[in-house]
């Protein structure tokens, strides 16, 4: 796909001058010579990134800014400021731009600026598409024939009504099947209601669930409706049923079989209409032998069940899984990284995941969050059969930088990329994070402001 750019400018000098550096890089490059024009070009069809001037008659730059940073989704927007208006540069930061350089430029820093910008809105377009296909897919990343079977009962039994019980280790995804199954119900404009069973006392879950009457227990101020209340009409999700109490079980199973719920200290019942959607890893069967688990409600949340296998018996899904992650906190903390090459794919098959799809996840953040801009470090990747990162260990001043580091990449993710409001959010000045950013190889050099 050829990157394009739009290019504003009043001064068709300046225009020309733009066009013919970056289409001497094979960028495909469209002209428009004030905000109006802008505007109406891109509403014509979408750029990734416009480079615009500050002054120009009618609809000015940071008012265009401002448009352009509104829109969903935003395209990275680069400004060009006058020499000495480091204000206005200030300005257009804080209405969305991405970044800016001054005139006059020299063309290698135009050029590093554009790049960044391009390849930073390619990443975020890749992993919107990501994540489109996975909205129409449930939301599920996989490749290996069981999520496909799996998948595809999600899309089956989702919109029918029915009760669903997921199983599988921690990890696995349990409560991301349970959003593709709402997201995929007639029920999918009603909110979906989320309680883990296993968070709160016996006490303290009964109420939070069923609800509670005044006065019905010390501290029982004011009446409450309860999840089953909250979640009338639309969908609950029982995370850890397997860790609820008794009494809690007993009025589960009524609510299932009559629709009617009885809140603490209350004596009438009322009528609510929740589709249930329960998640645990244990064996639910073996909970029922041992007498924890009433056997009667296991049949009624058990009308259809489906089963999550651990991330080490399909191997098929780890590559698309960490090419998705890699996407996604690439994009979410603004620096680019490379796809997964051979050789980090072969080591992340070789570990065992014990914590599946979490472990993952959490292993392949920390590798954007703590590799060089452009770089993936494989030495931060799990060993094979070890639990731990092989990361060698640090002397004071390499955990004191790993540290600030950290407190960066975070700043900037927070900021959305952008700098001047990282460097505000940090209490330090726009030049001491340039310096930062360019010490721990997170900000490319050649940026044009200072
Ligand atoms: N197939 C998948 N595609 C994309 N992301 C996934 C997939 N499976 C799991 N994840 C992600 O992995 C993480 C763990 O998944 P989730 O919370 O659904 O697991 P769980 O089985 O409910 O875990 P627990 O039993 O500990 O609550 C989440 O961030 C989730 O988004």
């Amino acid at each position: 796909m050829t990157p394009r750019v739009l290019v504003v400018d009043d001064d068709p000098g300046l225009r020309y001058t733009l066009r013919e550096i970056l289409s001497g890089e094979g960028i495909e490059v469209e002209e428009a010579a004030d905000g109006a024009e802008a505007l109406a070009r891109f509403e014509a069809s979408p750029f990734p990134l416009v480079v615009t001037d500050l002054r120009m008659p009618g609809l000015d730059g940071l008012e265009l800014t401002r448009r352009l940073a509104a829109r969903s989704p935003p395209p990275r927007v680069v400004v060009v400021t006058a020499h000495g208006s480091e204000r206005q540069a200030v300005e257009a930061m804080k209405a969305g731009a991405w970044d800016y350089f001054r005139k006059p430029f020299e063309n290698d820093e135009l050029l590093a600026v554009v790049r960044r910008a391009l390849e930073a809105a390619h990443l975020v377009e890749e992993n919107a598409r990501l994540t489109g296909a996975l909205a129409l897919s449930g939301s599920l990343v996989f490749a290996s024939p069981a999520m496909a079977r799996l998948a595809e009962l999600v899309a089956r039994v989702g919109p029918r009504d029915v009760t669903v019980l997921i199983e599988g280790e921690s990890g696995t995804g349990k409560e991301r099947v349970a959003e593709a199954l709402w997201r995929a119900s007639r029920r999918a404009d009603r909110p979906l209601v989320r309680f883990n069973c296993a968070a709160l006392s016996p006490e303290l879950a009964e109420a939070e669930l069923f609800g509670h009457a005044r006065g019905a227990f010390t501290g029982a101020v004011r009446a409450r409706a309860g999840l089953f209340g909250e979640a009338d009409g639309g969908t609950l999700l029982l995370d850890e049923i397997g860790d609820l109490a008794p009494a809690a079980q007993a009025k589960l199973l009524r609510v299932l079989q009559d629709g009617e719920v009885r809140a603490v200290g209350e004596d009438r019942a009322r009528r609510v209409d929740v589709r249930v959607l329960a998640a645990t890893h244990r064996d639910l069967r073996a909970q029922v032998a041992r007498g924890a688990f009433r056997e009667d409600l296991l049949y009624r949340l058990d009308v259809v069940k489906l089963h999550l296998p651990p991330l080490r018996e399909r191997p098929e899904d780890i590559p698309l899984l960490a090419r998705h992650f890699l996407a996604l906190f690439s994009a979410r903390f603004g620096v680019q990284c490379p796809p997964p090459g051979p050789e980090l794919l072969a080591r992340l098959a070789a570990h065992p995941w014990p914590g599946n799809v979490r472990e993952l996840e959490h292993a392949l953040e920390s590798l954007v969050a703590l590799s060089p801009e452009g770089e993936l470090d494989l030495a931060l990747v799990p060993a094979a059969g070890g639990g731990a990162p092989a990361a060698p260990p640090l002397g004071l001043k390499q955990r004191v930088e790993a540290y600030e580091r950290g407190l960066l990449v975070d700043a900037l993710r927070e900021a959305g990329g952008r700098r001047a409001e990282a460097a505000r959010a940090l209490g330090i000045s726009r030049v001491t994070l340039h310096d930062k950013l360019r010490k721990y190889a997170l900000g490319p050099d050649g940026d044009g402001g200072g």
